[in-house]
């Protein structure tokens, strides 16, 4: 809570989450609510307050909140620059900081601030009802205070939580997605089966050295947090790093990461090691000016199939081709043994993606191999795969779990957002036949290699944009018995959805790496939109939170859902 400072009180009435009103309304949901209202407030806005009183009239966290909301209507509104004494209570969307102001509950956010610290912050942001803050000094550090093995962690765009202990980590996650799941999804906590529902989270075995690749981006300028400016005087050499948070034209020099591999970061320790010697002609490129020829270094790590050893490949992406400037960088990292594939991937636009226009072999082979769940996947320089394999394989066996399949090869599986199609690849050996959907055309003609790789003759693979289907789009497969389905961010699609609600598979598997939106889609699926005359049709019966991606705010979820 923050200590009461002087202020000027304005009438707000609350949301118990007001900083879900950041969250984009994603493109379905404008035609959810009037235009007009939506260019002020997100849709989770809409959802009147007594609507959230009746629903979860026995969640005590609620209860409190709403009493204090009647009791309170002046809350505390902070001006932009005041600096407030604050304790963080919980972690929230993106990882931030939840403080609240002591009487009126008024909310305020902060990066990098953990539970239980209790520190300076001056308000940077306003929004309608809750304000940002930028914590200035830690007077007391949190209780699961533990020291962060990464030099960089304190101001890395990577890791947010390193230096929290990882269990409560993980008990921040799970509580983040009850919290939703109540809020957002309008599952009330009185149902009897709302503590069979709501699965404990899986944490992740491994920590650090879990992601199988990662993208070091180039820079003209090595980035310095303000507050470290003293101790730095060499800001005006070239950079190769992370980007500073939120800012795709700000590097942070590494030279090590510890979330990817260890021969991952020999190859990063041998570049940074060369590629500023001048004789070199290595110039990193510029996001304003254009100029430079260096843009990213993507690194991924998969294993020979036959020894089960580690294999590197390295992706030089770049703004031309000059395979005769690489050569020395070439030489030096090819000496790592891991290193068994060096890519170029030329990018002539200006924008700052990895993907080439043309891609080019410079040594060993074009893709390296990773398995899952039994099955080999070829990954190329831009394939998508999941990025912690090892999690990836509980993640997997969950969604098996869920999809309970026969097992006798009469069931129709449709594998929505399939991707290289891994999930429904993996499926497939015990169902009749797996159809996939996905709109990037390069994950589908990877999704047929690895079907024909793995010997796998009943899946089929269609490129479509799932926020773009119509009436017939069911009119392409049999009905599915099972649906999976696992997409980015923005959830689902409005349309889909409704042709869901429409289809009535028996179960539906629902994956999300997006624990707002995915609740938002639960309360579609299973309570319908009554001001629009939808029907839900689904129940929910399990939520899974696991844990892919220790020291950051991801969570991955898993939920099931019946037919009603
Ligand atoms: C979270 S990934 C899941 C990939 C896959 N299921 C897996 O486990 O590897 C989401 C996938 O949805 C695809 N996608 C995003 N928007 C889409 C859309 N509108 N229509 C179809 N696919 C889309 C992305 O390209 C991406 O491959």
């Amino acid at each position: 809570m923050a200590s009461t400072p002087s202020i000027t009180t304005t009438l707000r009435r609350l949301h118990p989450l007001p900083w879900l009103h950041s969250i984009s309304p994603p493109s379905n949901l404008r035609r959810r609510f009037p235009l007009s209202t939506l260019s002020s407030t997100s849709p989770i806005d809409h959802t009147p307050l007594t609507h959230i009183n009746t629903n979860n009239n026995n969640n005590s966290d609620n209860k409190k909140d709403n009493d204090r909301r009647n009791k309170n209507s002046d809350s505390f509104y902070p001006k932009r620059g005041q600096i407030l004494e604050l304790e963080c209570e919980s972690l929230a969307f993106k990882g931030k900081g939840v403080c609240k102001v002591a009487e009126t509950g008024f909310v305020l956010m902060c990066d990098r601030a953990l539970p239980g610290e209790r520190f300076l912050g001056r308000v940077t942001r306003k929004k309608d009802t809750f304000a940002e803050v930028k914590k200035l000094k830690t007077i007391t550090p949190h209780r699961d205070y533990v020291e962060a093995p990464c030099e960089y962690a304190s101001h890395c765009g990577g890791c947010k939580t390193q230096n929290l202990l990882y269990e409560a980590q993980v008990r921040a996650k799970e509580q983040q997605v009850r919290e939703l799941v109540i809020h957002v999804g309008r599952f009330s906590v009185k149902d009897p089966e709302f503590d069979m529902i709501m699965k404990s989270i899986v944490p992740c075995d491994i920590q650090y050295h879990y992601r199988n690749k990662m993208e070091f981006s180039f820079g003209p300028k090595k980035w310095v947090p303000a507050e470290m400016l003293e101790e730095h005087n060499d800001t005006d050499s070239y950079a190769l790093g992370l980007h500073a948070p939120g800012f795709f034209d700000k590097v942070l020099n590494v030279d090590k990461c510890l979330l990817q591999s260890e021969p991952t970061n020999l190859v990063l320790a041998a570049v940074q090691d060369c590629w500023r010697n001048s004789e070199l002609n290595l110039t990193p490129y510029d996001v304003h000016s254009h100029a430079g020829f260096l843009k990213h270094l993507m690194l991924r790590t998969g294993r020979n199939i036959e020894t089960g050893v580690a294999e590197v490949m390295v992706n030089f992406v770049t703004s031309s081709y000059k395979p005769d400037l690489l050569k020395p960088l070439i030489n030096k990292i090819k000496g790592i043994p891991e290193v068994v594939s060096i890519m170029n991937n030329v990018n002539t636009s200006v924008g700052n993606t990895s993907i080439g226009e043309e891609e080019y072999t410079l040594y060993g082979k074009p893709t390296i191999a990773e398995t899952l769940r039994g099955l080999t996947f070829q990954i190329s320089a831009n394939s998508f795969f999941q990025t912690n394999t090892r999690q990836a394989e509980v993640l997997y066996k969950l969604i098996e779990e869920c999809a309970s399949l026969k097992g006798d090869g009469t069931e129709v599986v449709l594998d929505l957002f399939c991707g290289t199609g891994t999930i429904g690849l993996t499926l497939a050996k015990r169902v009749k036949h797996v159809y996939g959907y996905e709109v990037v055309d390069q994950a589908i003609a990877d999704a047929h290699k690895n079907a024909n790789l793995n010997g796998i003759y009943n899946a089929t693979f269609i490129k479509g944009d799932l926020n773009k289907i119509d009436e017939n789009f069911g009119s392409n497969f049999p009905k599915p018995d099972i649906v999976i389905s696992d997409p980015n961010r923005p959830g689902m699609h409005m349309k889909l959805i409704r042709f869901l609600l429409k289809l009535r598979a028996q179960r539906i598997v629902y994956v999300s790496c997006n624990p707002a939106t995915c609740a938002r889609d639960l309360d579609y699926l299973c309570h319908g939109i009554p001001e629009r005359n939808i029907e839900g049709a689904y129940r929910l019966r399990t939520i899974q939170p696991v844990d892919m991606f220790p020291h950051t705010p991801h969570i991955e979820c898993v939920c099931l859902l019946e037919l009603c």
